[in-house]
């Protein structure tokens, strides 16, 4: 009988919904606080964990902006993202596409230049010490303007062969898919994936418009799309990707319980289920956390889990060479857990 756990543990694995911003730890808070002389409204890191509980997704971004308000130079997104990278590779996590919100760095007078090349070093670093290879996605806040999201675009001229898509993230009721559909033709034109948050707290209809009018290569979250039938056979048809966030979702009360969370059933519906963390520093996980809380809950399979690691390969956009050699490390450690 396999042991599930090790086996998830052991498992090379990729993440593809992973906020750069959201993976701050509390403790790193204070150091960038201290370094960059910003004031916290918290007095101790057990004071910051406190403060993590949210009834929705809006609670949680109130205070999501606040911390990221002690990111200020290239130096300290470098070291951000080095942190992450070097938390996952504990994870045997191999491969990320990792979200940053420019917005949330540029409103309060960073520079987008500092922002984007810190998170480049950081993962230039990354690859250098663990050999986690990686693709960065330029995420609007939808509660702004689209205006605002072309500036965006616009500042991201000089890098855009280095990022790999555009995202949609922040408050979604109220702020529909639609909103963007200019600024996401843009992107297209420029030679960027498209990718947006749907379905998280927002209705079946604002998954439509992410496919009709944004054009989405992969739907971030998804939950919502299983109300309605159509929807789901037409994801299965059209083999989009869906990058889940179980204990995201727990926490943000998106699911009551974790058993009640529709990974299993999404799954069996034909859905390409991925597994991600979202904002592990909020959420209370990484990676394994997250597949191994749900593979707990959902009383999850060892197929279930090839499928999950094995969806989160294929929908991501590696390279056929780094497919390859990850596939092989994957077929390694599953021989290695027959026996
Ligand atoms: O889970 C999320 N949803 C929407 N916006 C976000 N920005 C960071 N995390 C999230
Ligand atoms: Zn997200």
């Amino acid at each position: 009988m396999t042991d599930l756990p090790s086996l998830i543990r052991a498992l090379p694995k990729a993440e593809l919904h992973l906020h750069i911003e959201g993976s701050l730890e509390p403790e790193q808070m204070f150091e960038l606080a201290a370094r960059n002389n910003v004031a916290l409204p918290y007095d101790s890191v057990e004071d910051i964990r406190a403060a993590y509980r949210f009834n929705n997704l809006q609670e949680f971004l109130d205070i999501y902006y606040q911390g990221m308000s002690v990111l200020l130079t290239k130096q300290d997104f470098h070291d951000l993202t080095y942190a992450y990278l070097k938390r996952v590779h504990a994870d045997n996590c191999r491969h990320v596409e990792i979200f940053f919100d420019p917005q949330g760095h540029t409103e309060r007078g960073v520079a987008f230049s500092d922002a984007i090349e810190g998170i480049f070093d950081g993962l230039e670093q990354g690859k250098k010490d663990f050999g986690i290879s990686s693709h960065l996605i330029l995420s609007f806040l939808r509660h702004l303007s689209e205006e605002e999201a072309f500036e965006t675009l616009e500042q991201a001229e000089p890098y855009i062969d280095r990022i790999l898509a555009v995202g949609l993230d922040s408050s979604e009721l109220g702020h529909p898919p639609s909103k963007f559909e200019r600024v996401y033709a843009k992107a297209r034109e420029k030679g960027l994936k498209s990718f947006a948050h749907a379905g998280e707290e927002g209705p079946p209809e604002y998954v439509y418009e992410a496919l009709d009018l944004l054009k989405v290569d992969r739907i971030d979250h998804g939950n919502r799309a299983l109300e309605d039938d159509a929807l789901v056979e037409r994801l299965v048809a059209e083999n989009k990707y869906l990058t889940v966030c179980p204990l995201s979702n727990l926490k943000l009360c998106v699911v009551d319980d974790l058993k009640n969370h529709p990974l299993k059933t999404m799954l069996n519906k034909g859905l390409k289920a991925t597994v991600n963390s979202d904002d592990p520093s909020y959420f209370g996980g990484y990676l394994n956390d997250n597949y191994l809380r749900t593979a707990e809950a959902l009383h999850l399979t060892k197929d279930d889990i090839v499928t999950l690691v094995k969806n989160g390969f294929d929908g991501a956009y590696l390279t056929a060479e780094r497919k390859a050699e990850l596939m092989h490390e994957f077929n390694q450690v599953i021989a290695s857990h027959n026996t």
